[in-house]
């Protein structure tokens, strides 16, 4: 969670939550809170116009004082970042963008305070639970499956080395490690429905769904339907490499209407290559510079009941213990020539 959020953050203001003030405690709380608060929403969604008619409304005090608390550490880090501005490298984060655009009376396009705030939350909550599950769900996976952590260090050794640390350039590189975050995140997607809502009545398949109907897609349950995957409930990296593919044009468009961990369509998680390339790179480096020993021979892999991210029943607690003697840095190493 912390690696997460602080990447979030450095993106969004060039930045780390602060750890001394309780900053980036504050923000990991709040993200956590909104996200029970959004199953409640949702529910609240579906509920609403029967309840409304008898004069409930639901959660509405629990909404207003996640948003306010919101408010209040979003308008902090605001107010910080304006009174610093001279110290910021100008323009290279995307604080610095939307402040220029906000205090630009000609803007073609006005944005408010509010506009700003709000987009940080919907970044904050989009990318930090998603991205802290599926590191640890791949990361009970490999832990479970030795043959497959024996792979991914011949991978990585083979192609990295063991001076220096994984960097995102390599990714292209390691087809298993690319092939084990996408198989993680077909047999456990941190967001296993995805909603949409019909802005007009149509047929699909012989049904006529009406107008305003809220469809709720199982992403979970369509990547581990037996009618399109083999051995759907087994963790197999291995079903994502070329080379195990026998007609790779078919597979692939196969697998666009079949594999659905970001979603589809216009409302699709715009944030899937940054999650693939940071999942991959952590998971990387786990793998590479530690084993990982656990009590027990195996981890339980139950699922939480009842959360809107797929979350473990049983957080994955294990020991970390450093795997090479030869100092690791991450310096990337340029060629003399
Ligand atoms: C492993 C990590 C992630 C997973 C599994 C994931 C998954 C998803 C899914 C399934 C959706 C709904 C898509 C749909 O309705 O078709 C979504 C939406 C979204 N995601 Fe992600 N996401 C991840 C990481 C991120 C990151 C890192 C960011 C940005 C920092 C992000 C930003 C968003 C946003 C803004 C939306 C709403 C898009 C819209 O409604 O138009 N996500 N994500």
């Amino acid at each position: 969670m912390k690696l997460v959020n602080n990447t979030v953050c450095q993106m969004i203001m060039g930045r780390s939550c602060s750890e001394e003030n309780g900053e980036a405690e504050r923000v990991r709380g709040l993200v956590t809170k909104t996200d029970a608060l959004t199953k409640k929403f949702i529910l609240a969604g579906i509920l609403r116009k029967p309840l409304q008619k008898i004069g409930i409304s639901l959660f509405k005090k629990e909404l207003m004082d996640a948003s306010c608390k919101f408010n209040e550490v979003l308008e902090k880090i605001l107010v910080e970042y304006k009174e610093k501005v001279e110290e910021h490298h100008q323009g290279t984060d995307m604080m610095d963008k939307l402040l220029e655009v906000y205090g630009d009376e000609k803007a073609e396009y006005k944005i408010t305070r509010d506009h700003i705030k709000s987009l940080f939350v919907d970044l904050f909550f989009a990318g930090t639970d998603t991205w802290t599950h599926a590191i640890q769900w791949i990361m009970a996976e490999i832990i479970n499956n030795s043959y497959i952590l024996e792979r991914l260090r011949e991978e990585i050794d083979s192609v990295v080395g063991k001076t220096r640390l994984i960097q995102e350039t390599d990714l292209p590189n390691l087809p298993c490690l690319q092939a084990t975050v996408k198989e993680g995140l077909r047999l456990h997607p941190p967001v296993p429905l995805v909603l949409r809502t019909f802005k007009e009545g149509c047929t699909i398949g012989g049904f006529y769904v009406p107008e305003k109907t809220t469809l709720v897609v199982n992403g979970y349950a369509m990547m581990r339907d037996p009618e399109y995957w083999e051995d759907p409930q087994e963790f197999k990296p291995e079903r994502f490499l070329a080379s195990s593919r026998s007609s790779q044009n078919d597979e692939i468009r196969d697998e666009l209407l079949k594999y659905l961990p970001f979603g589809n369509g216009r409302r699709a998680c715009p944030g899937a290559n940054l999650a693939d390339i940071s999942v991959g790179t952590a998971i990387g480096v786990m793998v590479q510079c530690f084993d990982w020993e656990i009590k027990g021979d195996k981890i339980n892999m139950d699922e939480a009941p009842g959360k809107i991210t797929l979350t473990m029943a049983h957080p994955l607690n294990c020991t970390l213990v450093p795997r090479t003697l030869i100092p690791v840095t991450s310096t990337v190493q340029i060629p003399s020539s």
